[in-house]
């Protein structure tokens, strides 16, 4: 874990530290929203766009459990539905303190289409005092994505 307040990551230089502070607290944040009677787990989801707005996302269960959309598909449709399909970061926050919550696989698969491999993925505890930071294309790597074809 890192405290990426601190952190010379090379991963992060694109981002100013008041980007970084409110994509971390808005990821978190977006909890709030989150529908999970289910799993009674929420996540919260924050896109920074590069035209430097915040999107954000929470899970969204359905009572037919395999319909349930997680945080960063729901923030990924959201922006692009937005007409912002160029992102510079993602950050996630989980409903655990000991814990910092990474993107499933379907979400991997998903966001590949926008991020660049390089693109940062912030990966929070639920108050987002403990980080782990990785690059996309190291939680995705070999990746299919549309210029693969
Ligand atoms: O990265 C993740 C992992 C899980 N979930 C959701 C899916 C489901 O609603 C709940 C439990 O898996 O958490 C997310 O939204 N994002
Ligand atoms: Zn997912």
């Amino acid at each position: 874990m890192v405290n990426l307040k601190y952190s010379t990551n090379y991963l992060l230089h694109d981002l100013s530290s008041q980007q970084l502070d409110q994509l971390k607290k808005k990821a978190v944040e977006a909890k709030n929203h989150s529908y999970s009677p289910y799993s009674k787990f929420r996540v919260g989801c924050c896109i920074l766009t590069k035209d430097n707005l915040f999107v954000d996302g929470a899970n969204v269960e359905n009572a037919s459990y395999g319909g349930a959309i997680c945080a960063e598909r729901t923030a990924a449709v959201k922006a692009v539905t937005s007409g912002q399909k160029d992102w510079l970061a993602i950050a996630i926050s989980g409903d655990r303190i000991d814990d910092c919550t990474s993107p499933c696989g379907i979400c991997r698969q998903f966001i590949r289409e926008f991020a660049s491999l390089d693109m940062p993925v912030i990966m929070l505890n639920s108050d987002g005092s403990q980080a782990v930071l990785k690059s996309f294309g190291d939680l995705l790597p070999m990746s299919f994505g549309p210029g693969s074809f």
